[in-house]
């Protein structure tokens, strides 16, 4: 689905990664673990076509359709869920309030509330942007630490999505120190000085 060749991307001169080689298969479950600025963000960016890489190729399936949660998501403020994640859509997709509907009832949200973005909680907002890094069906899914400000029952829904977009046969990467330990990877890689190593 997703291979990467000799790439490398330096900040500042210092190198974070460094040749990294690695094939993402079609359907897998990968957590991507390693020690705060490894640089995980970094791999899930360059990964999304948010930052290009110094060196190295990468190449994606042709069907590959991305969503992500990367860093803190940006909302129009002022505005509503809903406004904002037809506002998210993509434009040669038609928007569907049916599968948004669903996602939001996994999640506890209400989708018709009036309320602005800027009024919801820190979980609340994780949640708003996991919904629409899935909401248009993409195959391919990259979250960085999703369950960031997830309480108890939040961070079981969030598995209950994980495992059904598993079983849908989608691709998804998470990074995440912690909050993901009841779900059950395919494969978990390490990033270490630059390197990247299968940890099983
Ligand atoms: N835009 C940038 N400009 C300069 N340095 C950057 C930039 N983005 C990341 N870095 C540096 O690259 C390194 C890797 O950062 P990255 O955010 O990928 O780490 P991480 O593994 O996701 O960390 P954490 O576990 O703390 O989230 C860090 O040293 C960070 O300071």
């Amino acid at each position: 689905m997703i291979c990467l060749k000799n790439v490398s991307k330096e900040f500042n001169k210092t190198k974070v990664l460094s040749d990294i080689n690695l094939n993402i298969d079609e359907g897998q479950l990968i957590r991507i673990v390693g020690n705060n600025g490894c640089g995980k963000t970094t791999l899930l960016k360059i990964l999304a076509g948010i930052l290009k890489a110094d060196d190295g190729d990468i190449t994606y399936s042709e069907d590959c359709n991305i969503g992500a949660v990367i860093e803190n998501p940006s909302f129009i403020e002022n505005e509503s869920l809903l406004y904002n994640l037809k506002f998210l859509y993509n434009l040669k997709n038609k928007f569907s309030y049916d599968i948004c509907e669903k996602y939001c009832d996994l999640f506890s949200l209400d989708l018709n509330s009036k309320i602005a973005i800027k009024k919801y909680s820190l979980g609340m907002r994780q949640k708003a942007a996991i919904i629409q890094s899935v909401m248009e069906n993409q195959n391919v899914i990259l979250l960085d630490e999703p369950t960031r400000g997830l309480d108890n029952d939040s961070m079981n829904q969030f598995d209950n999505l994980i495992k059904e977009l598993k079983q849908e046969g989608k691709t998804i990467i998470i990074c995440a120190h912690d909050g993901v330990e009841n779900i059950a990877f395919d494969r978990v890689l390490e990033i270490k000085k630059g390197k990247i190593e299968e940890k099983c």
